[in-house]
């Protein structure tokens, strides 16, 4: 049986950033004229859109792996890497995306909805935007962030233009399975359909869904027979289709008032915000079962009434496939009539993009962890982590100028305070990160000899030697040569010398 609910998981990989370049000028009489590295193009997004024109989530099925386009490298003469070109996945409206840990991320229900779903990598600056008064000519240029990767499900929750709505046993299932290829399962008893059935309906040029969906009964609304189930699937089609029984021998009942019934049950379903409340939706009325002769004198007999309510009415027989051509052109011409006008409505309506939730671009957080070499002090944070990223390691210049861009976050200063000290390991990013044997700069070097707060580092002994330190001893040994020099100086003055000269 076919399902209401389709679902499929998707396999995403958006662009990479392409590298930033390290190029240096060169004129004829100036070999060495500036940087001129260009910046690294932007890797392409996956995007989904919401599109009218997709029914289904096959093609991902078939197809589950998807992949943008990655960003061009920077090259020399500043020239810029090509933006990769974003990858767009047309879904159906109504689709809704979910993380792979079951977050609903998207609902894609207006048409023309644009959700990113994998965020191009950022391409790396080359070096003539990295130059600066200070750093005039970069030897170094920043890399290309990889694209997000990973995976998302698609889930849809309506694929049906109509819906097929009545009392149970009023042959819906025979009518869908009438129209098209659907083989639900028929019986003689109430309640005979548990789950939507779908079926695809060429009517001529025309192709659309109809979904036959589990009888209604009164107190529907409130959640009896199998009411809300039922509603919340009618939820999501646009065209109803009232399948009336013109045979049921049950006392009290007859097509008006089950149509009474069933109208009450719709109107008393609360729909979403925004969408249209389902009486409001374009309905046709079926009369069923008219091969049985008293049931085709009882639709002569209500017809009348009902095209007086405003419906066109159509008698046909499931069982013998009488009316149903007339019947399913009816319902391509109304299919086809929403569709334009929500087309219509897509493009008079600005375009909503949706995006992933922002991460905290501003905030980094230090946390320790006890490690079987001593603490580990590991720094969390999009910056830190994305510039680690842009660092290619093999160029001291790359990583000197990583450890001004951390030093100006204050990473420094917040390791002092967790309790870092010289030569203390420090992990940036989350699992096995980038690890580095921490030696603070000169700024926060008083502070680092203090050691944090809580501690005494005449107690907690560490023999490694500081910046500071190994700056002192310099400074010391300087002193002592100047030291010496100013001796000589006096000596000199004091005429001891003078025999040499
Ligand atoms: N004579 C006659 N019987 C029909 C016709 N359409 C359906 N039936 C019979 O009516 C009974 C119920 O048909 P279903 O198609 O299962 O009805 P349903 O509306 O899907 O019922 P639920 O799934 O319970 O809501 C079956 O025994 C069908 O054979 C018809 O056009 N003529
Ligand atoms: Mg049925």
């Amino acid at each position: 049986m076919v399902t209401f609910v389709d679902q499929v998981q998707l396999h995403l990989q958006a662009g990479h950033g392409g590298n930033g370049c390290v190029s240096t000028k060169r004129e004829k009489f100036k070999p060495l004229a500036g940087p001129d590295g260009g910046n690294g193009g932007h890797g392409g997004d996956v995007v989904l859109v919401a599109d009218t024109q997709v029914t289904t989530l096959l093609d991902y099925h078939r197809r589950p792996h998807r992949i943008a386009e990655h960003g061009g490298f920077g090259m020399g003469d500043n020239r810029s890497g090509t933006k990769g070109a974003d990858l767009e996945l047309s879904v159906p409206v109504g689709t809704v995306v979910k993380s792979a840990e079951g977050e609903t991320l998207a609902d894609l229900s207006d048409p023309g909805t644009r959700f990113i779903a994998a965020a191009g990598g950022q391409g790396g600056l080359g070096n003539a935007a990295l130059a600066s008064a200070k750093r005039k000519a970069p030897g170094f240029a920043l890399l290309g962030i990889e694209g997000w990767s990973g995976t998302v499900s698609l889930e849809l929750k309506t694929i049906a233009d109509v819906a097929l709505v009545g009392f149970p046993s009023a042959g819906k299932s025979s009518l869908i399975a009438a129209l098209s290829a659907a083989k639900p399962k028929i019986a003689d008893y109430p309640f005979t359909t548990l789950h939507p059935n779908l079926g695809v309906v060429q009517a001529g040029e025309h192709r659309f869904t109809v979904a036959d969906v589990p009888g209604l009964i009164e107190g529907a609304s409130d959640g009896k027979g199998l009411g809300l189930d039922f509603l919340r699937h009618v939820e999501r089609c646009a065209a109803l289709l009232h399948v009336l029984d013109c045979a049921t021998l049950e006392p009290g009942r007859d097509p008006l008032s089950d149509l009474e019934v069933v109208k009450r049950e719709l109107g008393a379903y609360a729909v979403p915000e925004g969408q249209t409340p389902l009486l409001e939706r374009p309905q046709l009325v079926a009369l069923n079962k008219t091969d049985v002769p008293e049931a085709r004198e009882l639709a002569e007999f209500v017809r009348g009434d009902l095209e007086a309510q405003g419906y066109r009415v159509f008698e046909i027989s499931a069982v013998a496939h009488a009316g149903l051509r007339e019947l399913s052109f009816a319902l391509a011409e109304i299919v086809e009539a929403e569709r334009a006008h929500r087309l219509e409505s897509e493009q008079t309506h600005e375009r909503i993009v949706l995006r992933p939730k922002a991460v905290d671009e501003s905030g980094y957080r230090v946390v320790t962890e006890g490690g079987t070499y001593g603490t580990i002090f590991r720094i969390l944070g999009a910056k830190p982590e994305r510039w680690v990223a842009q660092t290619d390691f093999t160029n001291d210049e790359a990583v000197g100028y990583l450890a001004d861009r951390l030093q100006k976050l204050g990473v420094e200063d917040a390791l002092v305070k967790k309790g870092a000290v010289a030569g203390s390991t420090v992990v940036i990013g989350p699992g096995s990160g980038v690890v580095f044997d921490w030696e603070p700069t000169v700024t926060s070097a008083a502070e680092v000899q203090m050691g944090a707060r809580g501690s005494d580092l005449r107690v907690d002994q560490n023999d490694r030697r500081t910046n500071h330190e190994r700056r002192s001893t310099y400074h010391d040994r300087m002193d002592a040569k100047s030291e010496a020099r100013e001796e000589l100086e006096r000596e000199r003055e004091a005429g001891l010398w003078e025999s040499e000269q």
